[in-house]
């Protein structure tokens, strides 16, 4: 078995809890366009494909008008990256779990479909940046998840090969672009999946992610961690 070398993780509703913060600037956007709020429920619905197909869904649900959708999204953008890190809080086990994997001499990355400004500042915010070596969100590159792309830029950065390392989403997006990539992938169960968990076909399903050491202890290489 390859050895594992680095562990790659999606954002939203994988590391951080961002529905709220996402749903405020949402509302802020709405209610400029005279269109009702939508709930934390919606939004969790939305989320994971980006900020344009966020205000798109977020258009379609409330009655807007889809050619408003390109300033909207403009728009959105201004509202929130001065508004993402307010309420969004890391999951529980994250910070334990980061400091875990990189003592145990893992390469940790993010590779999310939020914009890199957001995302920088939310990771920041939570004092999570300094985990990671590579940082790539959904403006990085022109193709997003569910490519693999994203996930191949990130190891690339890393210089490490798909075989050595494991991906860990919460998103259907997140398992077909690391089964695209040619990387293990194990799926929270907490975050904002839109399929049925058992759809997802991950590797292995987390209900926290306090779990995920001990999963890798015991599925993946354990020989070669703890050696
Ligand atoms: O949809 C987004 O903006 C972010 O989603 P992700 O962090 O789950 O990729
Ligand atoms: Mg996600």
């Amino acid at each position: 078995m390859t050895q594992l070398e680095a562990v790659i993780f999606d954002l939203d509703g994988t590391l951080v809890d961002s529905a709220r913060d996402l749903q405020n600037a949402m509302n802020a956007l709405l209610a400029g366009e005279g269109l009702r709020s939508v709930s934390l429920e919606e939004v969790k619905s939305m989320i994971g494909d980006g900020v344009a197909k966020l205000v798109e869904r977020a258009l379609a649900a409330t009655g807007g008008d889809p050619a408003r959708l390109p300033a909207l999204v403009d728009h959105f953008l201004a509202i929130y990256d001065t508004n993402a890190a307010n309420h969004t809080e890391a999951y529980p086990g994250v910070l334990d779990t980061l400091e875990s994997l990189r003592r145990l001499g893992l390469q940790l990355a993010v590779v999310t479909n939020k914009p890199c400004s957001a995302t920088t500042e939310i990771l920041r915010a939570l004092g999570l940046r300094a985990f990671f070596s590579a940082v790539i969100g959904g403006d990085t590159l022109p193709e997003r998840k569910p490519h693999p792309a994203p996930i191949l830029m990130a190891l690339d950065r890393l210089g490490v090969s798909p075989g050595a390392a494991l991906m860990v989403g919460d998103n259907y997006h997140d398992v077909q672009a690391a089964r695209a990539a040619g990387v293990r992938v194990f799926a929270v169960t907490y975050g904002y999946n839109h399929k049925p968990l058992t759809e997802l076909a991950a590797d292995q399903l987390l209900d926290t992610m306090s779990d995920l050491v001990p999963s890798i202890g015991i599925g993946i290489a354990a020989e070669d961690l703890l050696r």
